[in-house]
Parts: C-alpha cells; structure tokens; sequence
C-alpha cells in the first residue's frame, strides 16, 4: 500500500525578514495562547511585534535563520531510505514553510492511499502534536483510506539508545572532573497548559528515566529542568538557569543533554550552546558539557521506522484524555 508518512515539526524562519511573520503564526495558535479571536489575533500582533527584535538577535548567531529545516529534511531522507519506495516522507512544519498544505498536495499527487502521521516531538504536548494533528485533521478531512498516528514515543528504544550514546561522548570527557551532573533540559511550558491535562511534563520524565537507565552508570547525579520560557506566566521548574545555580553552589561540572529536541536549532545552538554556557561561566561551574541532539543518529532513525511498522509501540503511559490518538493501533 502507498503510504505518506507526515513529518510534523515546529519550523523556523529561513530569514531575518521571516522571524515576526513566523512568531505571530506561533502566537496565533490557539494551543498557545487561548484566547478566542480577535484577541488572539490582536495579542499575536502585538507579542510577535515585540519578541521579534530579541529573537531575531538569535537567529543572527545563526548566520540569520534556523537550522530547523534542513535537520529535519537529513532525518526525513534517511527515514525515506531505511523504508523504501512503497513510503513517501514528508515534511509539515506548523509555523513556517513548508506548511502542512505542501505535504498534503504532495501526499495526494504522490497517490497515497494510507498516512502515517509521525511528530518530531517524542513526548505529546497539546501546543506541539496536538496542534499540528488538530491543523492536519481539519486540511486534510477524508483525503486518504486509512490515516494512523504516531501520538508520541517517550521511551522508544532506538531514541533512548541514541539519547544515551550522545550523552556518553560528553560524559567521558566530563568524568574527567569530578563527579558531574547531567541535566536534563526540556523546552518548558506554562504550569497552567499542565494543569489542563497535557501529559508533556510526565513523558519527559518517562525519556529520562528511560535514558537514564539505559546509560546504566552508577551513582549517577542528574536532575531535569525546563528552558526557553517567554512571557510573564508561570512556566515548569525547575528552570535550566535555576539548576545552573544549584550546580555552581555545589562546584559540580554538568552535561546538559536536550531531552525533548531531536534535532539543533535556536534552543540548543544559542540558548544551550551560547546563552546557558555564558552563564556557567559567569557563575563559575567548574566544567560546562552540552550533548547533541539525536538528529540523524542511526538508532533514532530506526525506531522511526519501527513506529510506521507499530504505531503505538511506544507509547507513553500515559498520553491520556488530551491526546488524539483516540487509542488508535
Ligand atoms: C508561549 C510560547 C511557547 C510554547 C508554549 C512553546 C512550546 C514548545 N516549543 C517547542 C519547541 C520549539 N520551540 C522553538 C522556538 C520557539 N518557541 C516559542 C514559544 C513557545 N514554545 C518561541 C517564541 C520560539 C521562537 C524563538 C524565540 O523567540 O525564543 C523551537 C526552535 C525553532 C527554531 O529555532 O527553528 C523549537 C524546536 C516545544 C517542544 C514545546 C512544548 C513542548
Ligand atoms: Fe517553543
Ligand atoms: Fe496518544
């Protein structure tokens, strides 16, 4: 059978001149801010206006666009070539091009007859997958005889493998050092988007447990924390920043691997890379290690694959009552 498999992604700016249009598509969403239109439209306006002077001083330590795309595209051609030619992958990205219409043209032209939908995001949050399933729903209706989805793969063997192996290589350079921590560093989210039931923050510590396990090493000393938060809300904890103090009160190196990111971008390359080091510096901790994300690690890209063959295989425990997988496969 013909089948699509629908990369869903976040995407990024590929300009300077694209940061405010993409940020006012993000602030637009409804699974970020909730307010009923116009005033999401009008606050969109208005917090794309304004964030876009600092987050285009991101982009520009990225030679003034995100790497996003071409990260997901390597994935995405080494997925196509492990699954062969009866599968065509595609990539819809949720804020910026290409947008999820692309891949359901191209899905339709190609001559689908089965879709797979499978997010980039291992653990479900409704402001990530359950955006991008909600928009595919609604463009793509009754377009293909079977439409399965991949709601979330928390402890998915080939990612936890691929997790482990990249914190390995850091964690013998850093054991050199001490003893040191490894934090676990998620993109964070409002408390109150948890409070409604989104399962983000338990599938985060589902993947960390299970790397953690996986890395096997004894005695080992690690924490999770939540980066990149915007606006005035109060976000998850503790934040990456708070741990970095905790690590500098206690002198200890720390190997800060990303735990819900499977490719580099703005929140690895600046605010890990650039941002959290500087701090670590300023702060005086001892050693600062960051782990690359699994992007087209071989076991990653596997358990890609094995996700098309059993879509709920890895599942986290608890994907729950917000999740729209509707208990699908
Ligand atoms: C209120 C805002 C935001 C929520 C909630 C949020 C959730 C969320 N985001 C990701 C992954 C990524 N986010 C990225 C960039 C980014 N995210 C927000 C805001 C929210 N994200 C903004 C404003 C931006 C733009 C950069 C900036 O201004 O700081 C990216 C990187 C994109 C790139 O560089 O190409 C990713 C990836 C997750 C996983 C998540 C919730 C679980
Ligand atoms: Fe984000
Ligand atoms: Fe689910």
């Amino acid at each position: 059978m013909k089948t699509a498999i629908i990369l869903f992604n976040l995407g990024g700016p590929d300009s300077l001149d694209a940061v405010k249009p993409f940020l006012f598509n993000l602030f637009n969403d409804k699974a970020i801010i909730g307010a009923p239109n116009p005033i999401r439209w009008l606050l969109a306006k208005y917090i794309s206006a304004k964030r876009a002077p600092i987050a285009r001083g991101i982009y520009q330590h990225l030679g003034g666009k995100s790497p996003l795309l071409e990260q997901t595209q390597d994935q995405a051609a080494a997925l196509q070539k492990l699954l062969g030619n009866d599968f065509k992958v595609l990539i819809a990205m949720r804020y910026w091009h290409p947008f999820a219409d692309q891949a359901l043209q191209e899905a339709k032209a190609w001559g689908a007859e089965r879709v797979i939908l499978l997010p980039l995001y291992p653990q479900f949050s409704t402001t990530t997958t359950g955006s991008s399933l909600k928009q595919w729903h609604q463009l793509a209706a009754n377009s293909f005889g079977e439409t399965r989805t991949v709601c979330c793969y928390p402890v998915e063997p080939g990612l936890i493998r691929a997790m482990a192996a990249k914190i390995r290589v850091e964690w013998d350079q850093a054991v050199g050092q001490g003893r040191p921590r490894l934090l676990f560093s998620a993109h964070g989210l409002p408390q109150s988007i948890i409070d409604k039931g989104d399962p983000y923050q338990r599938q985060v510590e589902q993947t960390t447990a299970a790397v953690v396990a996986e890395l096997g090493i004894a005695d080992l000393d690690w924490a999770i924390c939540y980066q990149s938060r915007v606006g005035p809300a109060k976000w998850i904890g503790p934040s990456t920043e708070d741990e970095l103090h905790r690590a500098a009160a206690d002198k200890v190196a720390v190997i800060v691997a990303p735990v819900a990111f499977v490719s580099e971008h703005s929140e690895t390359l600046v605010e890990l890379d650039i941002e959290y080091r500087h701090l670590a510096e300023k702060l005086g901790i001892p050693a600062y290690f960051r782990a690359a994300a699994v992007s087209s690690h071989p076991d990653f890209i596997k358990g890609l694959a094995d996700l098309v063959g059993d879509p709920g295989a890895a599942r986290g425990k608890a994907c729950g009552s917000q999740c729209l997988c509707k208990g699908e496969a």
